[in-house]
């Protein structure tokens, strides 16, 4: 609805004011960090006058250490201070050059008038501090902007709901201090700014929905309560741009007892973190921590493994189609990463409870003072009503004890008294001095040479114990590798107990696994497990600082990684994101949502499904639909653009051509990010070979840190929860894309255009094309 002259008139003054007193606080505020900072530079370079430092009188040493303490407070008092003005300053800054984007009417039932209510990145109030200028969208009243339109409306507070009725809602785009567009909206937040806002075009970094966010996308950002927010949305529908406003409400309502680095990220991989990394912050809050799964099984397996990563595992499964080991290893992958084979891990931890657990020797000097059968024994004699951790815990003290013992037998040995004659000057001291500290020589002693030999033998044993001491702090003495192995290496042991058939080819898997174990390599399905058990077997690290893990892409977990990612983070509430038709791992083809609700139990989670896609135009979603079963239900949002092309070439040359003559128009046309979608890296490498000297492109892969806007070519995997403003589909042939198993992959690639989407193939075309109507979309021989 377009407004009267005289409204927006009207509303430009109060702009002007609004900005006027932004501008006011923001004079106050850059005095302040001026004077903070000539405070903190002050303490720092007095920090030391008024301290007299005096260590030898304990009642001087305690005064000193108080003062100290007094000093080091004032500044970090005036640092946070610092700190806290600056983060206000620029989110004033942002403020001022767009101080609100919505403005609400309402009248709560029993008051007279309506209040007016302006929306913005953050609350602002008047100079007297009486009335808000604006309201921050997380504030509870905000609700209403996102869940009503004008009528009966109401929002929960902490103290209970409200209820009464929204006369007015209205839109703004200001930039610079000018309103540049203003209407009226009904109960969606105005097709026209959702149009304007996604017509622009994509960019390197993800932005901020929080002027257009929809009513479910409210719901997810909002919701409170239960342990698992599970959400489901097809490609396109906001689910990562939800999570991200999701943080900053958490971080808003909570501010009090939540920080961002209490708040864990796990991104599909470390491009997309580099993406989403700058909405945070723009919304005025701190980054959250951002980590993927891999880095997580690098961190802990990496030194004993050398280990897949989960791209290198599908290039794999993707380029090997037609070679004999493809079948097993999609079949070992698949069942490793089922509920079942976690089941079998549970049963092999209950029977590992009672006996089959493999230890090693602890040697020393070649010799061994343990033995691996020694510790076994010891470990089943402890009481069996114990875990296996808290057994591990007894075990660990008494094979300390049993150090000890054995390396007071080693003082006497000859190496000892070796190793004290070539012992240099500056290791001699330090023995003898720590020696000295901890007994001090009598008047009355005349064995004086004998002690300090003695005493020096018992350093320099403690000193070489030293590894064996850490190593069994550390529980090395467990043979993990050996126990994983084990399960491989024992059919029987297995078959008794899987609840289902083994896969058909278990002996090639079994072959497999333990081949790569024997070399010390860990194949990306295996690590997960292998942790698992490590980890049931040595006890959880938990990390109970963490209070909020979101997880994107979630299709693309397996239960494992699930269940691991709970029991890591035990304080922690999960918000998990997904499309199944979005699956790429090989092992997804089990995964399901439903069964997620077992995690926590269908008490402690909610499910919120997401159907309308945001990202690309009305006809690029009405033809990407088709391409999966149950597309339909899948709603396009209102916005107009060209019909997706697709396009023959008469080989690998001709191919090459047509994509750079494509790339060209699309520049001309204004487009920014256009990518080159790959099946694989390696069709991405010879995609780049073919293009690079007829147009300048970028060629992505695994390593890459960061987007750049310009032409690149991505392989499908990495395209990942990141958009394009075109995309050019490769080779979007039979024969890279025939399979059924390949229809995710080819959907997920699709639904990366923002605005066009190209495809080209050589050959036949991908019968994952054939439901798709005709007149859906622009077919181009020759
Ligand atoms: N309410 C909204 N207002 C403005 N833009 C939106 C809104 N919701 C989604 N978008 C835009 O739609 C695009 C897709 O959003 P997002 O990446 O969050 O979706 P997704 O569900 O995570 O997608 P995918 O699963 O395909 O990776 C982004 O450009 C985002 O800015």
């Amino acid at each position: 609805m377009s407004l009267s002259e005289q409204e927006w008139r009207k509303e430009q003054k109060r702009v002007d004011r609004v900005i006027q007193t932004i501008h006011g606080q923001m004079t106050v505020l850059q005095k302040e960090i001026g004077g903070v900072k000539a405070d903190i530079v002050d303490i720092r370079k007095h920090f030391w006058d008024d301290i007299r430092v005096n260590v030898d009188d304990p009642g001087e040493a305690a005064e000193t250490y108080a003062s100290i303490k007094q000093q080091a407070e004032v500044l970090s008092e005036r640092e946070r201070r610092h700190r806290h003005a600056q983060k206000r300053l620029k989110t004033l800054e942002k403020l001022h050059s767009s101080p609100y984007f919505g403005r609400i009417d309402f009248v709560e039932d029993g008051e007279p008038s309506p209040q007016r209510i302006y929306l913005g990145l953050t609350s602002l109030l008047n100079e007297n501090k009486e009335e808000f200028l604006i309201y921050d969208w997380r504030a509870p009243v905000s609700s209403l902007y996102y869940d009503y339109g004008p009528g009966p409306a109401q929002y929960d507070t902490p103290d209970g709901t409200i209820t009464g009725t929204m006369e007015l809602k209205r839109q703004y785009i200001i930039r610079d201090g000018r309103i540049r567009s203003l209407f009226d909206t009904g109960v969606t937040i105005g097709d026209e700014l959702l149009q304007e806002v996604l017509g622009r075009q994509a960019g390197t970094q993800m932005k901020t929905i929080v002027a257009t966010i929809q009513r479910e996308q409210n719901q997810i950002i909002r919701s409170e309560g239960k342990r698992l927010l599970i959400v489901q949305g097809s490609a396109g529908s906001g689910k990562t741009s939800a999570a991200l406003q999701r943080v900053a409400y958490l971080l808003y309502r909570h501010r009090e007892t939540l920080k961002a680095d209490q708040i864990l990220l796990f991104s599909p991989n470390p491009m997309f973190n580099s993406y989403v990394s700058t909405v945070l912050p723009e919304l005025g809050e701190e980054n959250m921590a951002q980590t993927t799964f891999q880095e997580y099984l690098e961190r802990h397996l990496g030194q004993t493994f050398q280990l897949e990563d989960p791209f290198t595992q599908m290039e794999t499964v993707f380029t090997t189609m037609d070679e004999p080991g493809y079948a097993f290893r999609i079949e070992g992958i698949r069942f490793k990463s089922s509920h079942n084979f976690m089941a079998i891990l549970d049963r092999y931890l209950s029977w590992l409870q009672q006996t089959g657990l493999i230890f090693k020797h602890i040697k020393f000097r070649g010799k061994t003072l343990v033995s691996a059968t020694q510790i076994r024994d010891r470990f089943y004699s402890l009481d069996q009503a114990l875990s296996i951790p808290q057994r591990m815990e007894h075990l660990v003290d008494w094979l300390l004890k049993e150090l000890k013992k054995q390396a007071r037998l080693e003082q006497t040995k000859p190496w000892v008294e070796e190793a004290i004659q070539f012992l240099d000057s500056e290791t001699y001291g330090q023995v003898y001095r720590k020696l000295l500290r901890k007994q001090s020589f009598t008047e009355d002693t005349f064995d004086d040479y004998e002690r300090e030999q003695r005493l020096l033998a018992e350093g320099v044993v403690q000193e070489r114990f030293k590894p064996l001491v850490t190593g069994v702090k550390q529980l090395r003495f467990i043979d993990i590798p050996a126990i994983y192995r084990q399960l491989f290496t024992d059919p029987a042991l297995l078959s008794k107990w899987s609840s289902a058939d083994l896969p058909r080819q278990w002996k090639a898997i079994a072959k497999e696994a333990v081949k790569k174990l024997d070399r010390f390599e860990l194949s990306y399905e295996d690590a997960t497990p292998y942790l698992y058990l490590k980890e049931k077997i040595e006890g959880f690290q938990t990390v109970s600082s963490v209070r909020h893990v979101l997880i994107d892409e979630a299709q693309d977990y397996s239960p494992f990684q699930f269940q691991f990612i709970k029991e890591l983070f035990p304080r922690a509430s999960l918000t998990v994101l997904g499309d199944l038709n979005q699956s790429i791992h090989p092992h997804a083809a089990g995964t399901d949502f439903a069964s997620l609700s077992s995690l926590y139990g269908a008490e402690q989670t909610e499910v919120i499904r997401l159907t309308r896609s945001y990202r690309s135009t009305q006809p690029i979603v009405q033809f990407t639909r088709w391409i999966i079963p149950g597309g339909e239900a899948i709603q396009p949002f209102n916005r107009d653009g060209k019909k997706p092309t697709v396009t023959k070439a008469l080989g690998k040359t001709d191919l090459a051509h047509k994509i750079a003559d494509r790339i060209r128009v699309l520049q001309a046309a204004g487009h920014r990010t256009i990518a080159v979608i790959g099946k694989t890296a390696r069709e991405c490498r010879e995609a780049f070979e073919a293009l690079h000297d007829e147009i300048t492109l970028r060629l992505i892969d695994k390593e890459t840190a960061s987007f750049q806007t310009g032409a690149v070519v991505i392989p499908s995997y990495l395209a990942k929860g990141v958009e394009f403003d075109a995309v050019i589909l490769y080779d979007a042939s039979r024969k890279q894309y025939g399979r059924k198993s390949e229809r995710t992959l080819f959907y997920t690639a699709c639904t990366r255009a923002m605005h066009e989407l190209h495809l080209f193939y050589t050959g036949e075309k991908s019968p994952l094309l054939a439901p798709v109507p005709a007149e859906l979309y622009v077919e181009e021989s020759e």
